[in-house]
C-alpha cells in the first residue's frame, strides 16, 4: 500500500499530535515530514503532499480541499505565539513586516489592521528593512513579549474584533482520504493530546514562558463547529481584502 504523505507544522504547538502519530501503528502507514507552515501549505497546494496541518488562510488554494480531522490548531482568545511586536501603539503603525513562515498570521494581521484597528498599513515580506511593527508566529516568539514596547496577541485581538475563537490551521487533504484512515487519523491525534504531560517532559524549558500552559491552556485543539464558522468569517474578510486591493 502507498502511504499516505503528511507534511505537519515543526513547532511545539504540533508537538502533541506528533507523539500520537509516533505512538500509533499509523506512523507505518504515513510518510511525515515536519516544515514550517508556508512550506506545508505550498506541499498541500502542490500535491508534494496528500495532506498537512495547513494554514487555514491557503485553504482555498488547495484543490479538492477537504478538512479530514476533528482537530486543528486553535485558541480561544490570546494563543501567546502569534504576536504583532512594535515599537509604536497599533494607532501609530505605518509600516509592517510579514512572517516568511505564516500564511494564517499574516493575513490575520492584515485582516485585524483594516477591519478593526481601521488603519491602512505598508507591508513588506522584506526581512531587511526597518518597520515600525512585525508579524511573528511559533517557537520564535517564545519569550520575547518583552523585548518590545507592544506585543499584540492575535488571538486576543481576533476574540476582541469578532468575539470568537480563532482556527490557524487544520488537517487539510487535497484528495479523498478514506473513512478508515481518517478514524485511525483521528485517534492517534486524540492519544497524542491526552499525553501532553509527555510531551511537556522532553521539552526544555524556555524562559519567561509557560509551555504548560501554552499545550493545555493557550491552544485549543477541538475544530469545533464555532471554530470553523469563525475560520469561513477569516476567510470572507480575506476575500475582501483581496478586492479591495486588486
Ligand atoms: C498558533 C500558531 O499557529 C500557526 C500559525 C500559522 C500561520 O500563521 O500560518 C500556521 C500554522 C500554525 O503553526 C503558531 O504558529 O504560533
Amino acid at each position: 500500500m502507498n502511504k499516505i504523505k503528511i507534511s505537519a507544522v515543526a513547532y511545539t504547538n504540533t508537538k502533541a499530535f506528533i507523539y500520537g502519530l509516533e505512538h500509533s501503528d499509523i506512523i507505518n502507514k504515513i510518510d511525515l515530514s515536519l516544515d514550517i507552515p508556508s512550506d506545508c501549505a505550498a506541499k498541500v497546494i502542490s500535491g508534494e503532499v496528500d495532506m498537512g496541518l495547513m494554514p487555514v488562510a491557503a485553504i482555498p488554494l488547495v484543490p479538492n480541499a477537504n478538512i479530514v480531522a476533528d482537530y486543528c490548531i486553535g485558541s480561544d482568545g490570546a494563543v501567546n505565539s502569534v504576536f504583532i511586536f512594535s515599537n509604536v501603539p497599533i494607532e501609530e503603525i505605518k509600516t509592517l513586516k510579514l512572517d516568511a513562515h505564516s500564511r494564517t498570521s499574516n493575513n490575520l494581521a492584515k485582516v485585524l489592521l483594516k477591519f478593526y484597528w481601521k488603519k491602512e498599513v505598508d507591508f513588506t515580506t522584506d526581512q531587511t528593512v526597518d518597520t515600525d511593527a512585525l508579524v511573528l508566529i511559533g517557537d520564535r516568539t517564545f519569550g520575547k513579549k518583552d523585548d518590545f514596547a507592544f506585543a499584540y496577541d492575535m488571538g486576543e485581538e481576533w476574540k476582541n474584533f469578532t468575539g470568537l475563537p480563532f482556527m490557524y490551521a487544520a488537517w487539510v487533504a487535497n484528495k479523498k482520504i478514506s473513512d478508515e484512515f481518517k478514524a485511525e487519523f483521528n485517534a492517534a491525534l486524540k492519544f497524542g493530546l491526552e499525553h501532553r504531560n509527555e510531551v511537556l517532559k522532553d521539552l526544555p524549558t524556555v524562559s519567561n514562558f509557560d509551555l504548560k500552559d501554552y499545550l493545555y491552556d493557550k491552544l485549543q485543539f477541538d475544530a469545533t463547529e464555532e471554530r470553523k464558522q469563525a475560520m469561513n468569517l477569516f476567510l470572507k474578510y480575506i476575500d475582501q481584502l483581496e478586492k479591495v486591493e486588486a
